[in-house]
């Protein structure tokens, strides 16, 4: 039973989230309640996303300072939950954040005031996607009007860049749920989005529950359709940008980006600030690209036609497989960004004039 439309919500010293590994054919809580649980659940992608495993590693920080609030327990909560996962700089970022916060205040206070801190960054993720999906959807609206107002707006996605991915609202789905309730006949194209399979399992179950229509695809028919202008628009997330604007997301993203490109079709990524990674510029290059385990693309997980969730092989027995979770879409080939404060050109200049004054 969902106590909450939100993804993650505490109650007292508890952390609750919806368990993303059980979803779509369980719908399940699953409750967090110490450093070790939150770091598990990050690795093990219960929860996934880069804006929600930013704030659940907020809350894996305020977890930790209940057992122990002094300085070595805070450097150790810090350095667990960097470690979860290395591609989403959201993470670090909150986990950083929290830290500087707590740094200042003595030992003795700080297990109550992490948890307020933790409340704080949540409910700032939802005002911001709220703002993203605002500047989206207007983007989604202008399309829908430069092409004449056809009868559909087909918008491919990627990966589940939804509310599952953050708090509430998403990033790239924030734009679509948007659009939607402002009347523009959004269709989706959802990438299955193998090897987790975040698109057939996710995005398809969230977009379900919202009533936005959507057409679930094999992650290689999005050239196809391309090819026969059957998109119209792609609107992507983030894990990180770097500061000239390179994208790196969901492995898979750089080649519909490419596909996009070679059609002329306006490929769009949205994310919060926060997914901005200042310090790197080439992010080709730069960014760590997470390997995870050969197991994710040997073997597949689902329903029987018992009902039950099994996981089964696909692969022969002993084959070698390569995992990396993440690509990235250079700059160029991004139409350009958006953010919670406003749409940008995936640039250094672009993304600079977002960062003055406030996140100076
Ligand atoms: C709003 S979530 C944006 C991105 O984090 C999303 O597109 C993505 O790549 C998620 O990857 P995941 O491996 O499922 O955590």
């Amino acid at each position: 039973m969902i106590g909450s439309s939100r993804s993650i919500w505490r109650e007292g010293k508890v952390v609750h989230v919806i368990d993303q590994t059980r979803l779509p054919h369980h719908t399940q809580v699953k409750q967090l309640t110490t450093l070790a649980e939150v770091a598990q659940a990050i690795q093990d992608m219960v929860v996934r996303g880069a804006p929600l495993i930013g704030v659940t590693a907020a809350y894996g920080v305020a977890l930790a300072l209940q057992a122990a609030a002094d300085d070595a327990s805070l450097a150790t909560a810090v350095q667990t939950l960097i470690a979860t996962r290395p591609t989403a700089v959201n993470l670090r970022w909150a986990v950083e954040h929290v830290a500087a916060q707590l740094a200042t205040v003595a030992p003795a206070a700080r297990a109550e005031h992490a948890l307020l801190l933790a409340d704080e960054l949540a409910q700032a993720d939802v005002h911001t996607n709220e703002a993203i999906g605002e500047h989206g959807a207007a983007l989604l609206q202008q399309r829908w009007q430069a092409l004449g107002y056809p009868a559909r707006l087909n918008v491919l996605t990627h990966c589940n860049a939804g509310r599952l991915g953050c708090v509430d609202w998403g990033t790239a789905l924030a734009a679509i749920y948007k659009a939607h309730a402002a009347g523009v006949p959004v269709h989706v194209w959802m990438d299955e989005t193998r090897p987790r399979n975040q698109g057939a399992s996710l995005t398809t179950w969230e977009l379900a529950g919202r009533g936005v229509p959507a057409t679930l695809i094999v992650d290689n028919a999005g050239g196809l359709l391309m090819q026969q202008g059957q998109v119209d628009v792609c609107i992507v997330g983030a894990d990180r940008i770097s500061a000239r604007g390179d994208v790196c997301n969901k492995i898979g993203t750089y080649l519909k980006a490419l596909a996009a490109q070679a059609h002329a079709i306006p490929f769009y990524v949205a994310a919060p600030l926060s997914t901005l990674d200042w310090g790197i510029v080439d992010g080709v290059h730069e960014i760590e690209i997470e390997q995870r385990s050969p197991r994710e693309v040997t073997h597949i997980s689902g329903r029987n036609e018992a009902g039950e969730v099994v996981t089964v092989q696909l692969a022969p027995d002993g084959t070698a497989a390569l995992n990396p979770a993440f690509d990235v879409t250079p700059a160029v080939l991004v139409t350009a960004i958006v953010t919670e404060r406003g749409v940008v050109p995936a640039s250094h200049a672009g993304l600079a004039s977002l960062r003055e004054p406030a996140l100076a």
